[in-house]
């Protein structure tokens, strides 16, 4: 049992805030520990230890222990996200967004960085939906760029952009996630620094923030659109008042979700519209601290997005498409376009949404990067290993322990490794690939990306 500090005036700062039990809460902090959850990736099935299933999310599993996630090649090879339980309500709230709509849809998650809400959403998608994953803070783009590049699927597009570049899209969405950065409470139990930042100004500081971030993105949601706001934090000046907010400025309306009393969520309704939220408090259930609603616009105005124009001209060249189509399970479903000397593949029903977005934002990753064309040859891209459209037999693949897989992944020597083929090889660990190499007669060349490579020795055997 710990003796926690929390902030000056920040538990009586909460005594207004719907379903808040004190008690429950200092001693969750005092005594629980946070639980380690983990959500598989259902596009690249693994032998990956699942405990018991996080109630409103059935890919997100609670494990007994934590492991030592950086020399699981698993992880590396994007077959599971590490990801506070809680956060996992999110595909609660898609599940019933899709039960009330079979068209195909434009989704953007406009605070993405690090990706759990973006590969969450990704999980939840078709391969004819869109899914936008924007960050604002250039810094944070690679972490991003990354995890969507493990996890695989190839309609993802990521940018760059401050909210209100977003203003050029009018009515292109139809469901947008706000996950707004905010005061951070609800993280107080996993990372107690957190407690550090918390002041009662700070909170007033995110709350004009989180409407100022609402207000520059609103424009861009569709008529009938989606609109999902979450915070991490346990303040009602960030969460119901952000929602009365809302409904007052915006043609919006309040949706309820149902839930399952068992697990233990909090349903809020704010003072002036009564909208609905559903608020996390560790004690209550087994997660951290979370906020999340979700609101439809009412009118079905706004621009509608054919309203854009897709003006690439890029003129295919078959030569090198024909040259890259046996890399890719079924080729024909994509269209394939260039960025500088890279190819790259998207799913070809988002050529026109992609020309479009081009056009309007600074766009960091879009679909899979396949590689360049050297000679008759692909240099293949390490996007292309880790994405979902690989065909895996047209190259050669080296199958390797997990020994040399850390090695491989920490660009260290591979050990014990003499392979009879030589060329490109896709390097992988039970099947899953993670990343290339170049087997050439007397050594390999690692492809693996220096940036991502592990920096922390194996643990001693
Ligand atoms: C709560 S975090 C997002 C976590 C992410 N959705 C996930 O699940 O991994 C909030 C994000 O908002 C970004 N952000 C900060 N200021 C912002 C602003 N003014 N407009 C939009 N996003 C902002 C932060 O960089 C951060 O990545």
């Amino acid at each position: 049992m710990s003796n926690i500090q929390f902030p000056a005036n920040f538990i009586n700062s909460l005594s207004n805030a719907p379903g808040f039990d004190a008690q429950k809460f200092i001693a969750a902090h005092q005594n629980s520990p946070s639980p380690t959850t983990i959500r598989a990736n259902p596009y690249k099935p693994a032998p990956i230890y699942k405990g018991v299933q996080v109630p409103w999310c059935p890919e997100g599993f609670y494990l007994a222990e934590r492991p030592s996630f950086t020399f699981d090649p698993l992880f590396h090879a994007g077959c599971y996200y590490v990801q506070e339980a809680s956060s996992m309500f999110i595909a609660h709230i898609l599940q019933y967004i899709r039960s009330e709509n079979d068209d195909t849809l434009k989704v953007l998650d406009l605070c993405a960085a690090p990706g759990g809400k973006s590969t969450l959403l990704s999980s939840a998608l078709n391969s004819d939906d869109l899914l936008v994953a924007n960050e604002i803070i250039k810094t944070r783009v690679p972490i991003l760029t990354d995890n969507l590049t493990k996890w695989g699927p190839s309609n993802i597009i990521a940018s760059n952009n401050d909210p209100k570049d977003f203003n050029r899209l009018k009515g292109f969405f139809d469901i947008i996630l706000v996950d707004a950065p905010c005061s951070g409470s609800g993280m107080f139990r996993k990372d107690p620094d957190a407690m550090n930042e918390w002041s009662e100004a700070n909170v007033n500081l995110c709350h004009q923030r989180q409407e100022r971030i609402l207000a520059d993105i609103y424009p861009a949601l569709a008529g009938d659109g989606y609109l999902i706001y979450s915070t991490c934090s346990y303040s009602v000046a960030e969460n119901e008042a952000v929602l009365d907010w809302l409904c007052t400025e915006f043609d919006l309306e309040s949706i309820r979700i149902s839930i399952n009393k068992e697990w233990g969520i909090v349903e809020s309704q704010s003072d002036r519209h009564k909208a609905w939220g559903y608020r996390f408090y560790p004690g209550k259930v087994q997660g951290e601290g979370l906020f999340a609603a979700c609101l439809r616009k009412t009118t079905a105005t706004g621009s509608n997005p054919s309203n854009y124009k897709n003006k690439n001209t890029q003129k295919p060249d078959y030569k090198s498409i024909d040259l890259l189509k046996p890399y890719i399970k079924d080729a024909d479903n994509y269209y394939y376009f260039k960025v500088g000397d890279d190819w790259l593949a998207i799913d070809r029903e988002h050529k026109d949404a992609l020309g479009i977005l081009q056009q309007h934002l600074y766009l960091k990753k879009s679909g899979v990067r396949l590689g360049s064309i050297a000679g008759k040859d692909l240099v293949p891209d390490h996007e292309l290993a880790l994405s979902l459209i690989i065909n895996k037999d047209a190259v050669l693949q080296t199958g390797l322990t997990r020994e040399q897989a850390i090695a491989y992944l920490r660009r260290d020597n591979i050990p014990d490794l003499d392979p009879t083929e030589k060329g490109w090889s896709l390097m992988t660990f039970e099947n899953q690939p993670l990343g290339w190499a170049k087997l050439l007669p007397n050594r390999i060349n690692n492809y693996y990306p220096k940036e991502m490579r592990i920096l922390a020795s194996p643990p001693a055997l």
